[in-house]
């Protein structure tokens, strides 16, 4: 016996969260419910404002109409539904299979998009590899130069990750490479998309010899991943991807060509991102995948994230706004 329920969340944010230049004051979503005799499993359904072309009403109207075959079928194409509905209907689907291996990555790396001080104080808490995220593009790239330089002198092992979301021109990129002596530049383990263009920034690697990573770009009309000269890594935010399968396609053909896959949230709620680090120890286990999101909220959501002090709203405080 099938069915499903979809249930409307709403939590509220961290007041400091800026999406592109919008704040973020309410993150909006749904999670699935799926039930199969006595099996139940879980999806979210969360486009992120700013990233997705789809917004939540578009997606929880899409969702119910796909719930309802699934009920009525056992199975449901998602070939073109929309990237966040694809996303959280598949990994439903998948944990209800029980393909969805339990253990997850946990050791997440920290993302500082405000005071890099207590960045140090998170690093030196980190056991084994020492990761972290630093947001840069927001303030002026010498500035930026000189805080990345600063954190690579100061702790020698650490692999820093860093993420331009496509601002700088090749002007203030290259003002950004001026200072970070060369000597340094190898603690980049990445810069995700420094500039506007990927051209532009395939040359900044080429001429500064940084390291940088596609993310913006996975998502773009007619993108494949190839090993390009500066390029290491691909970023996937499942819910601007679409399915777990395609999820997977990308990891694979990542690895095959020699690339880092680095599984990234699209600041789900606590239930999407535990389920985002259990897909990442399961497709990439030996990377720190960037789900250090969490901090950004106020409230959690059902499945609490391991070491995270906020409080936890059930699924059984959420409206159902539709079941089969
Ligand atoms: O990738 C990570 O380490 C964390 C996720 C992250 O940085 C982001 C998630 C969603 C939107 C953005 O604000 C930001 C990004 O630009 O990648
Ligand atoms: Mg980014």
């Amino acid at each position: 016996m099938r069915s499903a329920k979809l249930y409307q969340y709403q939590l509220p944010m961290d007041s400091g969260v800026i999406l592109r230049d919008q704040r973020l004051v309410n993150r909006d979503g749904w999670i699935v419910e799926l039930h199969n005799g006595a099996r139940v499993a879980y999806g979210e359904v969360a486009p992120l404002p700013e990233f997705s072309q789809e917004n939540a009403a578009e997606a929880g109207e899409q969702a119910q109409q796909l719930l309802a075959q699934w009920v009525e079928h056992g199975h449901v194409d998602l070939t073109g539904a929309m990237p966040s509905v694809a996303f959280g209907l598949s990994m439903a689907m998948l944990e209800l299979e029980g393909g969805l291996p339990e253990a997850g990555n946990y050791q997440v790396a920290p993302l500082c998009s405000g005071d890099p001080d207590d960045l140090v104080v998170a690093l030196n808490e980190m056991p084994g590899e020492k990761v972290a995220k630093i947001k840069v593009g927001m303030y002026e790239a010498v500035r930026d130069g000189m805080v990345a330089d600063m954190f690579i002198e100061s702790i020698p092992d650490l692999r820093l990750r860093l993420d331009a979301n496509r601002r700088w021109t090749p002007l203030k990129a290259q003002q950004f490479a001026k200072y970070v002596k060369p000597q340094h530049r190898s603690g980049i383990a990445f810069l995700e998309e420094p500039c506007q263009t990927p051209a532009d920034s395939l040359a900044f690697a080429a001429e500064t010899g940084i390291n940088i990573a596609w993310d913006e770009t996975v998502r773009d009309e007619g993108f494949e991943v190839k090993a390009e000269p500066g390029v290491v890594a691909i970023v996937i935010k499942p819910t601007l991807i679409g399915t777990v399968e395609r999820c997977v396609e990308l990891v694979e053909q990542a690895h095959a060509a020699g690339l880092t896959a680095v599984i990234s949230s699209s600041m789900e709620s606590s239930l999407g991102l535990n389920q985002l680090a259990r897909f990442a120890a399961w497709q990439t286990p030996n990377v720190i995948p960037g789900l250090d999101t969490m901090q950004l909220f106020k409230m959690q959501l059902g499945t609490p994230w391991p070491g995270c002090d906020l409080p936890v709203t059930s699924l059984d405080a959420l409206t159902v706004v539709w079941q089969q």
